[in-house]
């Protein structure tokens, strides 16, 4: 009894993970995952009722539940602790997941009416639905020189919390109307472990524009509709936290039936990527923490407010109190290699991975080790999911030139990791170049841990030493934290994240060092990338993106309708 533990609850895009750990010496003491059982919904809805319109991601929030019904008592019991140790728990989940619900919090895609309605499941963070109506955002925020625009890197994503509202709106007004709040999914689950409604600043600063000091940009709102102009006090209602403080106590019946105290406090939730960055430690200035896994995030803390051209966001008091947090984004990374295990790997690859008992990613790294940098004689543009960073498109698309009839899959796997890290170059040197310099990079999230060729190309693409987390679970141990801080007025939490960070974070001693012979090399292929990205991404030949609006015309969607935002 004379330990303390907190649970972390980190939701990603395929699957949650509940850790618990140790609050005085951050050890993992148990752990357990759960995969989303409808998993991202991209082609029908849920007993195939309706297919969806391309760029469509949508998941079903009853997945989330069951994460906490499965993995909480699971990993309890795998840690053998009991209810009265566990001090406090935190979550952290993908962003900007948006639910509408009803006025009891509930997702309107539980309701009968609503569950053939793909705008009533929840709009995880790559859907990719509104680019239209992003567009017409953007056009809009730029004609009418908004001020917070510049603290978000220059224009609006289409992965962000508003544009989806918007969406709705647009395409489904009478499913709008019925939703009574439109919650991040982070949000949602706080609200399903206390009973109450805490939005968190981390959120709403990075994806819905809000800001400690002016709060909405409601003059904006008003400007696209008058609808949209009431969201704040609408759909958007709510309370606002700062992370790191409690939201609430575990409901009683939570506390009944995974046997902890109805005293356990749970912490306003925060972004994963953003959740990382206390799972490693990072508060100094110069450390940027990538969050690789289906996309990667780069996030970095300073003292300075700094507008930064081409990055994704910047909140005060973002992560860490009295600090700015800083956030860019690539769309897609491990995805991209997903994509291209489950469409372009031969049967001969998966027979030799399987025969040498590998899973097929090990296996092509294997091989991979026998090419050096250069020699695939491949480049790629990493754009598979658009690029959300200094291009900011979602029409943007994939490229790899170079391939001749000996291109191996081995190789093509190798081109493909270079070129998110030459994407991962990109936001550095905007980085740099709005005055946030960064020499030292902390690698989390599922890909690091499983792929060291991946990191080693990273220090050396960037130059600049990698330091990897001792495990995948960074985000998780990072709400723990948070979970931590949460009880700091018991006896037995902290009363600062840093104090609670100093104790639990996951780095470790191992660093990826530059290889001064790869960094040369790569400095040429990464000019070649810079060559290819403004030439197909900067408008001098917009081939992508007629090619992809060939592809959404050819797709009959009745809901296409004109459009009425200005
Ligand atoms: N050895 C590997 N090499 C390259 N990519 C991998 C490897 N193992 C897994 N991935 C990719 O990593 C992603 C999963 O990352 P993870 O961090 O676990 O999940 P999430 O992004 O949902 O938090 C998947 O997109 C998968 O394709
Ligand atoms: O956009 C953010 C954070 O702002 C992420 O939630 C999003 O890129 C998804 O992260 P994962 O790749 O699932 O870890």
């Amino acid at each position: 009894m004379n330990e303390h533990f907190s649970i972390g609850i980190d939701f990603g895009t395929d699957s949650g993970r509940v850790v618990i750990v140790n609050v005085e010496t951050g050890e993992i003491v148990g752990s357990d995952v759960t995969s989303y059982e409808h998993g991202v919904i991209n082609e029908n809805l849920p007993e195939a009722r309706m297919s969806l319109p391309p760029d469509y991601s949508l998941q079903h929030p009853q997945d989330y539940l069951n994460v906490l019904n499965k993995s909480i008592p699971v990993a309890m019991s795998k840690a053998d602790v009991i209810g009265e140790q566990i001090i406090g728990m935190g979550v952290d989940f993908t962003s900007s997941t948006m639910i509408p619900t009803d006025e009891n919090l509930t997702p309107l895609c539980f309701k009968k009416e609503w569950e053939d309605e793909p705008h009533a499941y929840a709009k995880l963070w790559k859907h990719h639905g509104p680019s239209r109506e992003t567009d017409i955002l953007n056009a809009l925020a730029t004609g009418t020189r908004q001020k917070f625009l510049s603290y978000y890197g220059g224009s609006i994503s289409v992965e962000w919390m508003i544009p989806k509202c918007v969406e709705l709106a647009e395409r489904a007004p009478a499913c709008y109307e019925a939703a009574e709040y439109f919650i991040e999914a982070g949000d949602w689950i706080i609200s399903v472990l206390t009973g109450k409604l805490v939005r968190s600043n981390c959120a709403a600063g990075f994806k819905s524009f809000w800001d400690k000091t002016r709060g909405y940009p409601t003059d904006f709102f008003e400007k696209i509709s008058p609808v949209i102009g009431q969201l704040e006090h609408t759909k958007l209602r709510g309370e606002i936290h700062q992370v790191g403080t409690r939201a609430g106590l575990l409901h009683n019946s939570y506390a009944h039936s995974w046997g902890l105290s109805s005293e356990t406090s749970v912490a306003t939730s925060i972004i994963d990527a953003h959740s990382a960055v206390l799972g490693m430690g990072a508060s100094e200035a110069k450390t940027m923490v990538m969050v690789m896994g289906t996309s990667t995030c780069h996030i970095t803390l300073s003292d300075k407010k700094q507008a930064v051209p081409g990055i994704s966001g910047m909140v005060e008091d973002g992560i860490i109190p009295g600090l700015y947090a800083y956030e860019a984004g690539q769309s897609a990374v491990g995805d991209i290699f997903a994509w291209f295990k489950k469409n372009q790997v031969p049967a001969y690859i998966e027979y030799e991975a399987k025969r040498e008992n590998l899973d097929v990613f090990s296996y092509l790294e294997i091989l991979s080790q026998n090419i050096k940098p250069g020699e695939t004689g491949l480049l790629a543009l990493d754009w598979h999911n658009g690029n959300r960073s200094v291009l900011n498109d979602p029409n943007l698309t994939g490229m790899m030139i170079g391939q001749t009839l000996n291109t191996k899959p081995e190789e093509i796997f190798l081109a493909l990791m270079e070129a998110t890290a030459f994407g991962a170059k990109v936001i550095m040197e905007a980085y740099q170049e709005g005055g946030i310099p960064t020499d030292t990079i902390y690698a989390s999230g599922g890909l690091p841990a499983r792929n060291k060729r991946f990191v080693q190309i990273y220090a050396d693409v960037t130059n600049c030493p990698v330091r990897i987390a001792s495990n995948p679970y960074v985000s998780a141990v990072g709400a723990a934290i948070l979970g931590t801080v949460a009880a700091g007025e018991s006896q037995y939490g902290y009363d600062s994240l840093e104090k609670a960070m100093k104790h639990m974070n996951q780095l470790n001693e191992k660093v990826y060092n530059p290889i001064p012979e790869n960094v040369q090399i790569y400095k040429e292929l990464y000019n070649e990338y810079r060559t290819l990205s403004d030439y197909f991404g900067r408008g001098v030949n917009n081939v992508m993106k007629r090619l992809k609006s060939l592809k959404t015309q050819s797709y009959q969607n009745e809901r296409e309708t004109e459009t009425t935002l200005p």
